[in-house]
């Protein structure tokens, strides 16, 4: 992997204000409650350290989309308190991240102090990584540390622009979710299998075509196995498919033969006429789909080959279920080569890496994500790293070392 700087090379910053940008954009609830904190869990560690060593942690994050202007219930005000608790330090806020509400909280810290700057998405310069924007945040900073892998596939002021103004650094997050995709699909222990599974092919295409030209094995599962089963002439009744991804699917199923890649899809399949828990369903071969039924899991014996390839691989990298997980029973396949995978993950056998929103979930409800090698917090980013594009808030810390 190409290098960057990290906080080992941060020496003498006392004093010193250190903008940092982590992404706070959490789940919350109606009544204002974060629901998942695992974002802010993650970038304590940076923020913490830095503040140990006597600098002024200025944090720069946006939440939501609030499309250059303020919204109220887009304002990190709100997560004030879940990050004092996650922190256990009490840290300021300033209602603004730029002008003089933000120079004169900064003005007022004093060294080891953490300042939460209100969402960088409240101007309009943010998403635009507008130059004259860029300044205005970097004049508040000696330093950046970039510590929002989550983010960094926007090419935004924060994100991106701050980098060419100030020294940069990664934060501790960015580092360990760059090492550990790095060991996922950057230079992996072969072999590598793959799964992805989810809703539709539609949004993953690109993500299939360059996967077929990097693993050994692609497990297809979720509803977008039913695209490529049908592109074979299969019926599969009333599952959901993309009946006009058909081509797309053929062509890259003939380019992982080309590239000597295993496709693995469903063999068989539960299936029934009602989309919700419980619902009676039977498990059938994959060509005895009933024309009224739909396919909402994998079957048994899918997920015997599944974790086959699993017990065969050195590294996987795994994004999306392999079936409707939220409804019971149709989580039985993800569940189980969840179970497989941390198991194996656990014996020291596999590297083990997941990211996507639907994904950690799925891994959580298993209970498996604490056993996987690395659990990605990213969904967009995640996925864009898998379709091996370059990342701007990445690339530019590696060309800015
Ligand atoms: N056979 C199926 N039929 C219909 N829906 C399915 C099927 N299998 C999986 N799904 C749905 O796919 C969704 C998850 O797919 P998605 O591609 O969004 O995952 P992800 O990439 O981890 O999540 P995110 O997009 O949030 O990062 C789930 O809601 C699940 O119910
Ligand atoms: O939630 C995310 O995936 C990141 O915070 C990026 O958010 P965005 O998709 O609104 O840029």
């Amino acid at each position: 992997m190409p290098a960057f700087k990290t906080l080992d090379d941060l020496t003498d910053i006392a004093a010193k204000r250190v903008l940092v940008r982590v992404d706070l954009n959490v789940p919350v609830a109606a009544d204002g409650k974060v629901t998942d904190a695992t974002r802010i869990e993650r970038v304590a560690p940076t923020i913490l350290e830095l503040s140990k060593k006597g600098a002024k942690v200025i944090l720069l994050a946006h939440f939501g989309r609030p499309k250059g202007e303020p919204v109220a219930d887009m304002s990190l005000s709100l997560i004030v308190s879940a990050v004092n608790q996650v922190l256990g330090h009490k840290i300021l806020f300033a209602s603004d991240c730029i002008g003089p509400e933000a120079e004169q909280a900064i003005a007022g810290m004093k060294n080891g102090d953490i300042l939460l700057l209100e969402n960088t998405r409240f101007h309009k310069g943010e998403e635009k990584n507008d130059p004259g924007f860029t300044e205005a945040l970097a004049r508040n900073g000696d330093i950046f540390v970039n510590d929002a892998f989550s983010a960094a596939h926007r090419a935004h002021a924060s994100t991106e622009g701050l980098a060419h103004h100030l020294p940069a650094y990664a934060g501790r997050t960015m580092q360990e979710e760059l090492e550990a995709l790095e060991k996922g699909l950057g230079n992996p222990a072969r072999p590598v299998v793959a799964i992805v599974g989810g809703a539709k092919v539609s949004t993953k295409i690109d993500l299939l075509q360059n996967l077929v030209k990097r693993v050994d094995a692609l497990v297809i599962g979720g509803g977008m196995a039913n695209t490529f089963i049908a592109a074979q002439g299969i019926d599969v009744g009333k599952s959901l498919c993309e009946h006009d991804l058909a081509d797309t699917a053929r062509k890259i199923m003939a380019e992982a033969e080309a590239s000597n890649c295993a496709i693995v899809l469903p063999v068989d399949g539960v299936v029934a006429r009602e989309f919700k828990a419980g619902a009676a369903n039977e498990v059938v071969d994959i060509d005895k789909i009933p024309a009224d039924a739909m396919m909402l899991d994998v079957g048994p014996k899918s997920v015997a080959a599944v974790n086959e390839w699993i017990s065969k691989a050195s590294t996987l990298v795994w994004n999306g279920p392999l079936g409707a997980f939220e409804i019971a029973p149709f989580d039985k396949a993800t569940v189980a080569a969840a179970k497989h995978a941390a198991a194996q993950t656990k014996a020291g056998k596999l590297t083990s890496v997941a990211g996507g929103g639907d994904t950690v979930a799925a891994l959580n409800h298993a209970g498996a994500a604490d056993d996987f090698s690395y659990v990605s917090t990213a969904g967009g980013a995640f996925l864009e790293w898998m379709e091996g594009k370059d990342l701007p808030g990445v690339s530019v810390l590696i060309k800015t070392a």
